[in-house]
């Protein structure tokens, strides 16, 4: 099959579909993959790099998209999705319960869209959300603790304080893949780490993992408004699979808590847990609303794209591979948790949490492939 791999064209998005390692595979099975020229240059990954691995290099996006499967990282961009053709598939992060005008344009382009973000294991995990998970969640304290810096309108808490001085206080609401290492993050910095999540299970788990050093606390409002007052960084990171993040942080509590405090809302690319909070870019990652800095960047790993891309195809290139060899409807049937990642099917929603957050008829994802 051939695969066309595009340049990434959203703000400061210097990650790349598949890496020249994940390109060998697929030469290697036989498969031919079209890289755009320049895609992975930022991050170290040359067009020769590429060459040598047996891609061809695109000379244009247009040719690129030229291709029956396309591989990327992040949703179209409003220049892009002229380039998609009906009956493509396209395989990449789409969050789309928070965006129903891509959703409709999308539609519109009677694509098969596969979204990494809802694709899933037989243990119900999300195998293509996680590794950039991971990364965010690790870059989450790195961003929050700058943005504490008093430069950058923090209130100029040093996360791990110094001897004599109590460390500062990070709460994260969500305690999966990005809860997790934040908590890892923040844990190795020295700071005060709380983590609410509301699965008993995941507490407990994480209980045991962390041991005393980690504080948990089940997740309702009463328990949220108490420790966002007293937080000095706040990282929001709740996820319903496929549907609009819950607003579980409002606006009234925003202004409760401490000026100069910080809002890292990683769940922004499904809408964000905030009332208060609305999509920013690496170019201009925070603002201040309610004394509060809020970072709210929609593809926070492409602060480190070169980790991140090798991350991403590590998890993808089995099911690259899946859909290059088998072809795509074949693939979905043999793989439920693949067929998960199925959001749009030639003109209709075919994930019924995405269909229920945006008020649109669906279809199940079987009658779609029958
Ligand atoms: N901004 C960015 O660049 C990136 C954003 N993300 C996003 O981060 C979010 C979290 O992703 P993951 O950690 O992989 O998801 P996950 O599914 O591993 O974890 C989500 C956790 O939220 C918990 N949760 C649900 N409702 C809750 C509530 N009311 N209170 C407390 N906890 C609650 C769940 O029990 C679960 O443990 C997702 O929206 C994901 O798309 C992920 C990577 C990059
Ligand atoms: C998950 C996601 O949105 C990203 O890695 O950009
Ligand atoms: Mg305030």
């Amino acid at each position: 099959m051939l695969i066309g791999v595009p340049k990434e064209i959203k703000d400061h998005e210097y990650r790349v579909g598949i890496t020249p390692a994940g390109v060998r595979a697929l030469t290697d099975a036989g498969h031919e993959v079209l890289v755009e020229t320049r895609a992975g240059e930022r991050i170290g990954f040359s067009d020769e790099l590429y060459l040598a691995a047996g891609a061809r290099i695109a000379d244009s996006a247009s040719e690129a998209y030229a291709c029956p499967l396309i591989v990327k990282v992040k949703e179209p961009q409003s220049g892009e999705i002229p380039l998609l053709r009906e009956g493509q598939v396209l395989f990449t992060y789409l969050h789309l319960a928070a965006d129903p005008t891509l959703t409709r344009l999308l539609l519109e382009s009677r694509i098969v869209a596969i979204a990494y973000e809802t694709v899933s294991d037989a243990a119900g995990a999300l195998p293509l959300l996680t590794p950039m998970s991971e990364v965010a969640g690790r870059i989450s304290i790195q961003a929050g603790a700058t943005a504490l810096q008093l430069a950058n309108g923090g209130r100029g808490v040093l996360l791990g304080g110094v001897p004599g001085v109590v460390p500062g206080k990070v709460l994260i609401l969500g305690g999966g893949t990005v809860g997790t290492h934040a908590a890892m993050m923040a844990l190795g910095l020295g700071a005060d780490v709380t983590l609410m999540d509301i699965s008993l299970p995941r507490l407990r788990y994480l209980d045991e993992v962390f041991g005393t050093r980690l504080k948990t606390r089940y997740s309702d409002a009463y328990a949220l408004e108490e420790l966002a007052r007293e937080a000095d960084l706040l990282v929001g990171s709740v996820l319903l699979p496929g549907k609009r993040a819950p607003k579980l942080i409002s606006r009234a509590l925003v202004k409760q808590m401490q000026p100069g405090s910080v809002l890292v809302d990683v769940a922004i690319d499904q809408g964000g847990c905030a009332e208060t909070s609305r999509p920013t870019t690496h170019s201009s990652p925070t603002y201040i609303e309610e004394g509060v800095v809020h970072y709210c960047v929609a593809n926070m790993p492409a602060a480190c794209a070169r980790s991140a891309t090798q991350a991403l195809t590590n998890a993808t290139l089995p099911y690259v591979l899946a859909i290059a060899d088998k072809g795509w409807k074949v693939a979905l049937k043999a793989d439920a948790g693949l067929r998960k990642g199925l959001n749009l099917h030639l003109g209709q929603v075919t994930h019924a949490g995405l269909a229920s957050d945006l008020e649109l008829p669906c279809i199940s994802p079987d009658i779609a492939l029958e």
